[in-house]
């Protein structure tokens, strides 16, 4: 059995197992990772990039379809196959040798395998052929192993072979009827880019469309969908699943009612990769998400740090946020802090510190690449209420501005920004609008940046831009 010792040994090589080795190593120490499928994760090859390439020729096309002049020249709508074959290459054909090549220019090591704690600060990696490498971590084991889909209990729903986001996102065809369980994040982009590629979509969101943002999002996305012709059915519940010997799907609703389909789409949220990876070995529940504090070291049940600290999780796995921006923002602060730890050097884990994803609780953005895009950072007006916090809610028509108008005809959008009235700052921001995505930074700096709304007033937008929202924002605020 071979064997081999490093400062940091990274179970995962995902977007966040990829940076937490980056920063280690940019910080003196030695790391390896570990992976067992792709390096790069979920989100290069079966999530982000691919998802966001199947629905970038629709938004093109539906952008020149606003814009007179720009509109007679389309002739035609989507070449799928030209589509898929650009996604293709987003997911790099599903092979790692980019990625490969990024590790070995940074000094990481890789081990390829499945990854494994067999106890304190030591990772067993099992290869395909069986060979097992036993890895010591001098100073941390970082768990960065991400998530799954979830396939819920639905009597028949695993015999009938639905497509989970992997399969969705991989597509090497359109099918002709796609059903999808969850009106959640990938149940709505998915339905937005299948029916764009020619899918006739039926979206069963039993707990409603996007249901965790402002209202006015998910109901702009619902209308815009049921304008391309799909079908959704809000509050719908599958009950059972059956796929015929002809493939075709056929879904109970607990309404008794059935919705038939070529293919299923399961999208009702996501499961930590912890099955496997030996929790069980050092106390821990095996299948759970690891619980961290604000330097994404894993705690016991007191919160304090785990057998004295050495373990840490990042990305998906701790829950936090399951984005892939916000899990590398907490890569760049455990490679930080696991690196000062190691040195003996001061750790900076006061609020907004290097060393803590503060963030994390204030101020993710996000956006939903569905029509429109929807576009957020901080607290829905139904979050800061919850929290406690005395808010004011201001909100703006977002074609009611020079920058949108010309932007395309027809433009339609609201945003929404909140106030937390105590401190005069702003704590959350919602864009919905054909391409939105763009203008978030913006709010996301003003709600990090606590910048105070007196000076807001100082940040002059550009005309004719759609960021005029600002003004017309602060104006509704008044002074
Ligand atoms: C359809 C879809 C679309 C999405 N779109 C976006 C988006 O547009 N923007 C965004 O910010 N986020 C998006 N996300 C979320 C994003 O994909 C995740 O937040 C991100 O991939 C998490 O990164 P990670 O490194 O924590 O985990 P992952 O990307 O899941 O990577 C974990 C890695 O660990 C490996 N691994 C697991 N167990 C072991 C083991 N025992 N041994 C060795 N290796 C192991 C896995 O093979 C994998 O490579 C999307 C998610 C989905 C499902
Ligand atoms: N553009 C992006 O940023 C992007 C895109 C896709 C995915 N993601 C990430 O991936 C994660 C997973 O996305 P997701 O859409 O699977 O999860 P989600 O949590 O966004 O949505 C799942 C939805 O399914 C519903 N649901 C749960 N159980 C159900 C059941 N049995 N039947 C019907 N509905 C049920 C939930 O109420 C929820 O609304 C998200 O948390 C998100 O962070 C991000």
């Amino acid at each position: 059995m071979d064997s081999a010792t490093y400062d940091v040994v990274v179970i995962g090589a995902g977007p966040v197992g990829e940076n937490v080795a980056d920063r280690v190593v940019r910080g003196g120490l030695s790391a390896a990772v570990v992976e067992r499928e792709l390096v790069g994760g979920e989100c290069s090859y079966w999530a982000c990039m691919p998802t966001k390439a199947l629905l970038r020729g629709g938004a093109a096309l539906r952008a020149a379809r606003q814009v007179p002049g720009a509109r007679e020249a389309v002739t035609g709508d989507l070449d799928v196959a030209a589509v898929l074959r650009r996604r293709d290459d987003f997911a790099s054909h599903w092979e790692d040798d980019g990625q490969v090549s990024w590790l070995e220019q940074a000094g990481i090591a890789l081990h390829r395998g499945r990854g494994r704690i067999r106890s304190a600060r030591v990772v067993e990696v099992t290869g395909e052929d069986g060979a097992v490498v036993t890895l010591t971590a001098r100073h941390a084991v970082v768990v960065a192993t991400g998530s799954g889909a979830l396939v819920p209990d639905i009597a028949g729903l695993r015999d009938a072979a639905p497509w989970t986001s992997r399969e969705a996102a991989a597509a090497k065809a359109v099918p002709g009827r796609l059903a999808v369980i969850g009106g959640g994040v990938v149940a709505t982009e998915m339905a937005t880019a299948f029916a764009g590629l020619g899918s006739s979509v039926t979206v069963l969101a039993r707990d409603g469309v996007l249901p965790l943002a402002e209202p006015f999002a998910g109901d702009l996305v619902v209308e815009s969908l049921r304008d391309k012709g799909v079908s959704v059915r809000v509050g719908a519940e599958a009950g059972s699943v059956k796929r015929a010997d002809d493939g075709t799907v056929s879904i109970t609703l607990t309404s008794g009612e059935q919705v038939e389909a070529d293919e299923l789409l399961v999208a009702v949220g996501r499961t930590p990769n912890t099955g496997d990876i030996g929790l069980d070995t050092i106390g821990l529940e095996p299948w759970s998400w690891l619980a961290v504090d604000d330097t994404l070291r894993v705690v016991d049940g007191g919160g304090d740090p785990f057998d004295g600290g050495w373990l840490y999780a990042a990305g998906d796995v701790n829950r936090r946020v399951l984005l892939t921006h916000q899990g590398k923002y907490q890569a760049r602060a455990v490679g930080d802090v696991v690196v000062a730890r190691a040195k003996g050097a001061a750790v900076e884990d006061g609020r907004w510190g290097r060393h803590v994803a503060t963030a994390d609780g204030r101020a993710v953005p996000q956006v939903v690449f569905t029509d429109p895009e929807i576009a957020s950072v901080g607290l829905t007006a139904a979050a800061a209420e919850a929290a406690g916090l005395r808010i004011r809610v201001v909100d703006h028509d977002l074609a009611a501005l020079a920058g949108s108008s010309l932007h395309a005809d027809g433009y339609r959008g609201r945003a929404r920004m909140v106030v937390d009235e105590d401190r005069a700052v702003v704590v959350g921001f919602t864009l919905a609008g054909p391409d939105v995505a763009e203008l978030l930074h913006a709010a996301t700096i003003a709600i990090v940046g606590e910048v105070p709304l007196d000076r807001l007033w100082h940040a002059v937008p550009a005309f004719p831009t759609v960021s005029e929202v600002w003004l017309r924002l602060l104006e509704a605020y008044g002074r």
